[in-house]
């Protein structure tokens, strides 16, 4: 039997494993049957926490899609993986550092039961993202055979691309985010988000999501939306990103710095499945 824990952050939802005490692996096959939401357990993520890579960390993780597909990091994940380890007992530090298969992370359990996480800084880079373009734009023209889109494009470690849209609640997110989640110049796919600016310091925000499809909040959509707003000049260093399943606040001082992102982290219920 594996012990595993559904949490979720602003309704993007996890199976939550510990891989630490628990010797586990999970098929892809495996994955989409535990993420389906009739005949699974249901999840949009499934995150897998494990002992640390390095002495200066304290775990490891991996994240893995709805679709099986492992991917580089998640937003809300970990949010929910610093809860979760403390909970467990895996960990008694308020200050956690751990690593995904981007890189390296610090997260910080705050006394009003938030959670901040520097997620790193944001990169512009094509190549790194990966996109197809010659250089680093602030806009960008992708076209499908139906119609051309005006989006940002940029890596939270996992690809996003952002399109702005006068008013989130009648974006064609559906359509639009299946025909550009799998864009040729996208090579790895991308998670698409669907940015109102609001003013200067508030956005709102769905993402359809690589993977997974539309998700209730998108942390590493946030962080991609504020920061492509940011470099395009429509918004401060501080937004508010109301998102369908609530609000993350995310700071940004631009080009080079590291982005923080604060926000919530539930707990649903413990359970046991045999694989
Ligand atoms: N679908 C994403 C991974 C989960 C990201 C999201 N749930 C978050 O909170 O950042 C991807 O394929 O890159």
């Amino acid at each position: 039997m594996i012990q595993f824990t559904k949490m979720h952050g602003l309704g993007n939802d996890f199976m939550v494993v510990d891989g630490v005490t628990q010797n586990v692996f999970f098929s892809p096959d495996q994955i989409r049957r535990l993420a389906d939401r009739n005949f699974g357990i249901g999840f949009d993520q499934l995150l897998l926490v494990e002992p640390p890579y390095d002495p200066d960390l304290d775990f490891h993780y991996q994240i893995f899609n709805a679709d099986g597909g492992e991917v580089e990091q998640c937003g809300n994940g970990a949010r929910c993986f610093a809860r979760f380890v403390r909970n467990k007992g895996l960990i008694n530090k308020y200050k956690i550092r751990v690593s995904t298969s981007s890189g390296k992370m610090t997260l910080r359990l705050e006394r009003d039961g938030n959670v901040t996480v520097n997620m790193g800084v944001p990169v512009t880079e094509p190549g790194k993202i990966p996109f197809r373009a010659k250089r680093p734009e602030k806009t960008y023209l992708l076209q499908t055979p139906k119609q051309t889109f005006l989006c940002g494009a940029i890596s939270m470690g996992n690809p996003h691309c952002v399109l702005e849209v006068d008013n989130v609640d009648t974006a064609d997110v559906e359509e639009i985010g299946q025909m550009l989640t799998k864009h040729e110049r996208f090579p790895k796919g991308v998670n698409v988000g669907f940015m109102q600016v609001v003013d200067r310091g508030h956005i709102k925000l769905r993402v359809y999501e690589r993977g997974a499809a539309e998700t209730l909040a998108c942390g590493t959509g946030a962080c991609a939306a504020v920061a492509i707003g940011i470099l395009q000049n429509k918004l401060d260093r501080q937004v508010k990103v109301d998102l369908p399943g609530g609000r993350l606040t995310i700071n940004w001082e631009g080009e080079g710095k590291p982005l923080w992102m604060t926000g919530p982290a539930e707990h649903v219920f413990d359970g046991q499945i045999q694989l």
